[in-house]
């Protein structure tokens, strides 16, 4: 097991990394407290509601559960308001935890309603996706989404404790371990070339779900994340850098209605927009992008944008962006591989790539 502490201002919190980290109730029990609210989606409870909530009862812990639809079609304010009535209703005080079990969607709305009941309460982060151990369930982005904004309703709130059991990915089906592989090359894209090398290298044995190639591309993620956030948990500057992709990315999803892509996969395809974008501008030398889009391919995921989605629609959804200012569209851009900046960017420019594409 591999053990990364998350420094933020509230202090630091373990993110723990291994196999059968599930089965060890020793590693977790002890960052639980008072009544435990255990959210989770209707895939993942059949899955491991049970192993969990047998612990719960042995050790004579007052707890429920509200198990959501699997998906992000399931990200609403309405479940979210769902989480807040479990929460009255199992009559959780300040001491309560909230325990996330699931992928990102369940740890982002998990973690919003720890954030907002009673001002704040504790959570637990228990991801059991590739993309929320690597990305999601670190760094305390908490949120819903609306129809017009991809987490446009959210709040920070830093986890207890995360736990990473990487033996859970093995029922995870192919679509959604690729997806989070996006979300590990983008480490590599904007602060680490060796990393995106070794990526190229073990693009096989990270595609066979290898338990070692695993391990090290989860670990190495988890203390990419851990350092960006201890840097700048806020975001004023640094850790816009791990929106990389996200801004196209984000627009496909809210204008394909959350249904159509996984965000790993809208965010592979807007990595190489913006790569594309980069290029474009100068920013980075041509020829990056393609090396984006052969290390992609090899690891499954998606890379243009299909025929029939609206560019204007994207380009107005843009608008929307949390990093924007001044009604200006602000994006992450390549300077190189391992190196980003975030700037704002020329709409015309913008709508070529996406024209292009
Ligand atoms: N807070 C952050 O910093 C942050 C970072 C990245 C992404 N996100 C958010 O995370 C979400 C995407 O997360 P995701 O890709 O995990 O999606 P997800 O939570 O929808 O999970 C994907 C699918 O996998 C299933 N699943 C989960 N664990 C499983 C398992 N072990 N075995 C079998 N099936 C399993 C789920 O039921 C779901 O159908 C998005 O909403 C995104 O905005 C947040
Ligand atoms: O942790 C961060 O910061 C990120 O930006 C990680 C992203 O992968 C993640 O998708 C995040 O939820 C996007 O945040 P948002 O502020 O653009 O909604
Ligand atoms: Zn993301």
């Amino acid at each position: 097991m591999k053990v990364t502490q998350v420094r933020t201002a509230g202090g630091s919190y373990p993110v723990y990394v291994g196999q059968g980290l599930l089965s060890m109730p020793s590693i977790w029990q002890r960052h639980l407290d008072g009544r435990v609210l255990v959210v989770s989606d209707d895939t993942v409870a059949g899955l491991y509601l049970e192993r969990v909530g047998r612990v719960l009862d042995e050790e004579g812990r007052r707890w429920r559960s509200l198990v959501l639809p699997a998906g992000e079609e399931a990200k609403t304010v309405a479940n979210w308001q769902r989480a807040l009535d479990a929460l009255v209703e199992l009559g959780a005080q300040r001491d309560a935890t909230v325990l996330a079990l699931g992928g990102g969607v369940v740890g982002d709305l998990a973690g919003f309603a720890a954030a907002s009941y009673m001002r704040g309460i504790r959570v637990v982060q228990m991801p059991t996706t590739l993309l929320a151990q690597v990305d999601a369930a670190v760094g305390g982005k908490t949120g819903v989404n609306h129809t017009s904004g991809k987490n446009l309703i959210g709040a920070f709130h830093q986890p207890a404790a995360v736990v990473a059991d990487i033996d859970t990915l093995i029922s995870l089906d192919d679509r959604d371990y690729c997806a989070g592989l996006a979300e590990v090359v983008k480490y590599g894209a904007i602060r680490d070339e060796r990393f995106f090398s070794w990526l190229e290298s073990r693009a096989e044995p990270i595609n066979a779900h290898m338990p070692d190639a695993l391990l090290e591309a989860v670990h190495a993620s988890v203390q990419h994340k851990a350092e960006v956030v201890a840097a700048d948990e806020r975001e004023a500057g640094e850790r816009a850098l791990l929106n990389f992709g996200h801004t196209f990315g984000h627009a496909l999803e809210t204008a394909t209605g959350y249904a159509r892509f996984r965000h790993g996969e809208a965010v592979a395809i807007g990595m190489v927009l913006a790569t594309r974008l980069s290029e474009l501008l100068g920013k980075v030398r041509v020829g990056t992008a393609e090396r984006l889009v052969h290390l992609l391919e090899h690891l499954k995921l998606p890379t243009a944008l299909p025929g029939d989605v609206d560019r204007e629609r994207l380009l107005a959804l843009m608008r929307l962006d949390k990093k924007n200012r001044a009604d200006r569209i602000r994006l992450v851009l390549l300077e190189e591989l391992g190196r980003a900046t975030v700037e704002t960017c020329p709409t015309d420019d913008i709508r070529e790539v996406l024209e292009r594409s």
